[in-house]
């Protein structure tokens, strides 16, 4: 493995130890404050629930319907509010919250006489008749919840008075729920008990279920799931201020690593292909005979210069007519070769032309230092014959103070090569350029 590449590869993790810890904060908030919001539309449909109760007309009983869908005490209730409609609506709207949707189980509403439950179970007649043949059935209730029969004097709001109670086992169903217990306070009296009955598991679906629409892997923490009934109090019943909001929620280290390790591949696979992009770009701009950039990257490129060379291999047509055009590439490639190791790092040579190279000379460099540079390539050329034949080169060069775009510099030393050549050949021209 390359240095690089390990250095990409622990990048890459440290970026995505970030990046999935990011994601697994950002979106605990976000599972949190869309519990916390819909505990409120729960609070919300109970309110408008008893308002809509209290406004409620009575009706008569036996000889109305409404008996199918009511559990009467002993047949005593000779008239019973009219509620069908109004828990039905609620019913409905619990059932598409998503904290507790499929996994509504029953709503029900007591009164000390009759009971209206949603859905109406033949199980749950037994269940009155014989758990409540005593008492009436709101104060029983009222008793086994401990819940206050008047406000005043408690020191409670009203939704202090929330009891949530489970998980149990329902008699007769065997169905393990969580019953919440909501009392209806007219002018600080108890006049009945809305009670909401969900399946045990409604936690753990709220969490599945969000799981699924935002890719996470929550899971239920111990502590959740130990305190279920104080969370659904708390949330339902304290003050914004009170409450300890939140689900503590786990992710298992194994889907963790997993995360971490998908994040990783995708990174470095990034890296990899920026790196593999890059490497054909270059490779794609180096021209293959002389190992320069080839002129075509350089033609639009407003690049700004300050020294440059233009160096023509002379009577490189004779060269080509005589020896033979494999010969001539020969001495292209060993000119470069040789311009090449007089350069320095930070300087660029480009492939002009057939037999024409371009030298820009970056960073700080004198008159004198440029001009020995010059000549230096003049020499490196001349002083030793490439297969054979004694090549020179005819150089046209500028040097200047300032910048100029690389266009201009160009047109100024063709100038100056053509008095190289028009000079006899195997010259140095240097414009000054101040
Ligand atoms: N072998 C070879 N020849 C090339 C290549 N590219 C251009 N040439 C030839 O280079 C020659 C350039 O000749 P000219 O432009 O007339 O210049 P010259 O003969 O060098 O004469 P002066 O520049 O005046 O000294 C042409 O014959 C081109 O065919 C190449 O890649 N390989």
């Amino acid at each position: 493995m390359t240095k690089r590449n390990a250095f990409s590869i622990c990048l890459s993790l440290i970026v995505s130890i970030c990046i999935v810890n990011l994601f697994l904060t950002v979106n605990k908030n976000k599972l949190n404050s869309k519990f916390l919001t819909n505990i409120l539309f729960i609070s919300d449909a109970i309110y408008r629930f008893n308002v809509n109760s209290l406004n409620s007309k009575y009706v008569s009983l036996p000889s109305n319907d409404l008996k199918q869908g009511v559990i009467v005490k002993n047949s005593e209730a000779k008239k019973i509010r009219d509620l069908s409609e109004h828990i039905d609506n609620l019913f409905a709207v619990l059932k598409i919250n998503p904290i507790i949707s499929s996994n509504l189980w029953t709503v029900a509403n007591v009164y000390p006489e009759y009971v209206i439950p949603r859905p109406f179970r033949e199980e749950y007649i037994n269940l009155f008749d014989k758990d409540f043949a005593e008492e009436n059935y709101l104060e029983r209730i009222l008793k086994l919840e401990n819940i206050e029969k008047t406000l005043e004097g408690s020191g409670l709001t009203v939704f202090e008075t929330v009891r949530v109670f489970g998980p149990y086992i329902e008699e007769g169903t065997n169905e393990e729920l969580f019953s919440i217990y909501y009392p209806l306070y007219l002018e600080g009296v108890v006049f009945s008990v809305l009670v909401i009955d969900v399946k045990s598991n409604f936690l753990n679906d709220f969490i599945v279920d969000f799981n699924d629409e935002e890719f996470t892997w929550f899971e239920m923490s111990d502590e959740d799931r130990q305190s279920i009934s104080t969370i659904i109090y708390e949330s339902l019943a304290l003050k914004t201020e009170d409450r300890k909001v939140g689900l503590t929620i786990k992710t298992s280290l194994l889907y963790n690593s997993l995360a971490v390790l998908i994040c990783t591949l995708v990174i470095h696979g990034c890296f990899l292909t920026a790196v593999y992009i890059r490497r054909f770009y270059v490779e794609s701009s180096i021209d293959r005979l002389s190992g320069f950039y080839r002129k075509d990257g350089f033609m639009s490129k407003k690049m700004s210069v300050s020294s440059i060379c233009l160096i023509d291999i002379d009577h490189f047509k004779k060269i080509n007519d005589v020896y033979g055009h494999i010969v001539g590439d020969i001495v292209i490639s060993e000119v470069a070769n040789r311009i090449k190791s007089s350069m320095r790092s930070t300087d660029l040579a480009i492939r002009w032309g057939g037999e024409e190279f371009v030298v820009i000379f970056n960073g700080e460099l004198s008159f004198e230092q440029f001009s020995n540079k010059a000549n230096g390539l003049l020499s490196i050329i001349n002083n030793e014959t490439i297969n054979d034949i004694a090549v020179t080169i005819s150089i046209g060069a500028i040097y200047s103070q300032s910048e100029m775009k690389l266009q201009e510099a160009f047109h100024l030393s063709d100038e100056a090569l053509y008095e190289s050549k028009n000079s006899g050949r195997n010259k140095v021209t240097i414009y000054r350029n101040s």
